[in-house]
C-alpha cells in the first residue's frame, strides 16, 4: 500500500543531514504501523511524501501502486482522496457544527447532499459521536474534537489513514479513546500509519513499530518480532546493517549488507 525504495529527502541544497536518508520500507494493505523517533528524525517528512506534499530528492515512493514522483500535480488531488489525514491540533472549523465539519470533507470533492446525509452519520457513529452532530467543536472535549477530525478524515472512505501525533494534545483517557477509534477503523480494512511520541501507547497497542533516527530506519518491529537495525561503517568505509542487538554482530544479514554496498558503489 505504501512503499519507499531508497528514499532520501533533503529540503535545501546544502543541508548537512538529510531529513530522510536512503529509506526502504513497505507497509501492506490493512496494516497498522506506528512511526516513532525523536523530534527531527523524519516522521513528518515521511508522511508528507506519502501525501505528495513534496517529491523525494532520491528514490521512489509508491502509494497504492503509483510512483508519486511520476504523477503530475493535476493527479495529486485524486491520489489524496485515497488518503485521510488526522492532525495533532484537530483543525476543525470552529463556527461549523460537528456534522458540518465532517460534511465539509465531502463537499470539497463534490459529493451530493444525499450522499452527505447518508455518510456523515455513519462516520460519526464509527467515532462514537452520533449524539453530538449538532454541537460546535468548542462544546466538545479535546478527545471528542479529535474524533471529529478522524470522522472527517475517513468519511470519504480512504484506503489509507495517516495520523501525525493524533494524541499529542490529549490526556491519557482521551488518547485511549482515540486509539480505540483508530483500531476500529483499521479493523474495517483501512491501512493506518500513525506518527507518535507516545511510548506508552506504542507498547500497549501491539502494532508494527517503525523507528526513525536522523532520517534512517533503525527498528522495524512487526507484532512482537523485534528487529533492531544498526548501520555500522566497516574499516574499508562500506556500510553494513546489523540485525538484532548491536552486541551480536554474528546476526549480520549478508544480503542486506550487500545491497547497501551495491548502492554505495552505484553512488
Ligand atoms: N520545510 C523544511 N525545510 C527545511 N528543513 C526541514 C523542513 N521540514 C523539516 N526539515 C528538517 O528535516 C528533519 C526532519 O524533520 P521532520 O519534521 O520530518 O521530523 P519529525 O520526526 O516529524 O519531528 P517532530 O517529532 O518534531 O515533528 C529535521 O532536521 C528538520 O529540521
Amino acid at each position: 500500500m505504501i512503499k519507499f525504495e531508497n528514499v532520501s529527502m533533503v529540503y535545501e541544497p546544502r543541508q548537512e543531514n538529510a531529513a530522510l536518508d536512503d529509506v526502504s520500507i513497505e507497509i501492506n494493505r490493512g496494516e497498522f504501523a506506528f512511526l516513532v523517533g525523536e523530534s527531527g528524525s523524519g516522521k513528518s517528512t515521511f508522511l508528507s511524501l506519502v501525501l505528495r506534499e513534496k517529491r523525494s530528492s532520491a528514490g521512489a515512493v509508491y502509494v497504492a501502486g503509483q510512483n508519486l514522483n511520476r504523477i503530475s500535480s493535476r493527479r495529486v488531488p485524486k491520489l489524496r482522496r485515497n488518503i485521510g489525514f488526522v492532525f495533532q491540533d484537530f483543525r476543525l472549523l470552529r463556527e461549523r457544527t460537528v456534522f458540518d465539519n465532517v460534511a465539509f470533507a465531502m463537499e470539497v470533492i463534490g459529493a451530493s447532499r444525499a450522499q452527505i446525509r447518508d455518510r456523515v452519520p455513519d462516520a460519526l457513529k464509527l467515532v462514537g459521536l452520533e449524539d453530538k452532530a449538532r454541537r460546535k467543536p468548542t462544546e466538545l472535549s479535546g478527545g471528542e474534537q479529535q474524533r471529529v477530525g478522524i470522522a472527517r478524515a475517513i468519511v470519504n472512505k480512504p484506503a489509507i489513514l495517516l495520523a501525525d501525533e493524533p494524541t499529542g494534545n490529549l490526556d491519557r483517557k482521551n488518547s485511549i479513546e482515540v486509539m480505540n477509534v483508530l483500531d476500529r477503523i483499521n479493523q474495517n480494512g483501512t491501512t493506518v500509519l500513525m506518527a507518535t511520541h507516545a511510548h506508552e501507547l506504542v507498547s500497549e497497542y501491539r502494532h508494527r513499530v517503525i523507528e526513525l533516527n536522523r532520517g534512517r530506519i533503525i527498528r522495524d518491529e512487526v507484532e512482537g518480532q523485534y528487529t533492531k537495525m544498526t548501520t555500522v561503517i566497516n574499516q574499508d568505509g562500506s556500510r553494513a546493517l546489523l540485525f538484532g542487538d548491536d552486541s551480536a554482530p554474528q546476526e549480520r544479514d549478508s544480503d542486506a549488507t550487500e545491497a547497501i554496498n551495491d548502492k554505495k558503489d552505484e553512488d
